[in-house]
């Protein structure tokens, strides 16, 4: 990966005594669309404003397109931002908004005139240049802060949590803008956020952070199918982890792992060689989702709706099935 477009070399990152980020390494490549993914606190935004160039790194190197960054200025990196808290300014009509930028940078009014028209074009948003941001739906205002961030044609373009303010509805649709743009421009982008589908759905790989460090990089792919260790696996949904340990009283192992995780759909319900009872069953349309009291602990399962039921309070047997499950490595310490 020498020819990353961005590159991180061992950066740590403080607020005063705290270490928000340590040593963390990090390469995007032209054209690549990263997410990083993680819960709250994990350094996931304070990275982004390092790259941004809003916090000095305490040590290590940024290195973009070849020039070391370290040092640079936020004005002067061509990396464009849109950032959840970064909200439109309310008494600038959405040209002026997206116009600002450009304005900053002292650009010939025309030239302003055509990039900003262009840049709002190119996010569905042709004729609205007049209106307020107050007179636009949230989807809009999120489309205009997008425009505002592309205008400025950025080598390298930062989005953090940008659809969190946004419906369901809304989240989809944007998503989907998000991903034209970013084949249309082809520009390296990296994508915070905390929501797995989200960064299942847009991303060309996944970085998942956890307190200032990486815990796995890879493809949405494996990062669903194969998560390493036992803190991924359950931020991306495998339910029911078992160490080896536990598991080799009951079972025989298939390989060495320190633990096995399950999703609730990997389940067995109704037939296995383990019983337990239903705690808990919840009609959820298309699936029944079971919550399953047994010697292992609560586990739970999720069943196509149309498989005999089991109401609270029976007796179920169950099978934990090694061909669906993950083989996790021990989490390091946070
Ligand atoms: N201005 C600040 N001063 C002191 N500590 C901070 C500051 N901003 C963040 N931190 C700390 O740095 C760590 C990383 O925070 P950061 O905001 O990068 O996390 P995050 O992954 O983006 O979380 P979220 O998803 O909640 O935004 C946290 O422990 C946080 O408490």
């Amino acid at each position: 990966m020498s020819d990353a477009f961005l590159r991180l070399h061992d950066v740590t990152l403080r607020y005063g005594r705290t270490i928000a980020v340590e040593k963390l390494n990090l390469a995007v490549s032209a054209g690549e669309f990263v997410a990083l993914l993680g819960p709250s606190g994990c350094g996931k935004t304070t990275t982004m404003r390092a790259i941004a160039g809003l916090l000095k790194p305490s040590a290590g190197r940024i290195v973009i397109d070849g020039a070391d960054v370290t040092r640079v200025a936020p004005n002067k990196r061509d990396v464009g931002l849109m950032f959840q808290s970064y909200a439109l300014f309310p008494h600038l009509t959405v040209f002026e908004n997206v116009a600002f930028g450009l304005r900053l940078r002292k650009l010939p009014d025309a030239d302003i005139k055509t990039r900003a028209i262009q840049a709002l074009a190119s996010v569905g948003l042709a004729g609205t240049e007049e209106k307020l941001p107050k007179e636009l739906s949230g989807g809009q205002q999120q489309r205009v802060a997008l425009a505002r961030a592309i205008v400025v044609r950025p080598r390298l373009l930062l989005l953090d949590e940008p659809l969190s303010n946004l419906d369901a509805r809304l989240r989809l649709e944007m998503r989907s803008e998000i991903t034209r743009l970013q084949r249309e421009l082809n520009l390296p982008m990296i994508y915070v956020t905390h929501d797995q589908v989200e960064a299942l759905a847009l991303a060309d790989r996944i970085i998942v952070m956890r307190a200032g460090r990486i815990e796995q990089d890879g493809t949405p792919e494996v990062i669903y199918a194969k998560p390493r260790n036992e803190f991924v696996a359950r931020f991306v949904g495998f339910e029911t982890i078992l160490t080896a340990a536990r598991l080799a009283a009951h079972a025989r192992l298939p390989g060495p792992a320190y633990a096995f995780g399950w999703r609730p759909r990997h389940v067995v319900v109704g037939t296995g060689p383990y019983q337990g009872h239903v705690r808990g069953a919840s009609y959820l349309g298309e699936t029944v989702e079971y919550l399953i009291e047994s010697e292992f602990g609560p586990i739970k399962a999720e069943v196509a709706a149309d498989a005999p039921r089991h109401g609270p309070g029976q007796a179920v047997a169950f099978d934990l099935p090694f061909a669906r499950a993950a083989p996790l490595a021990a989490d390091l310490p946070a």
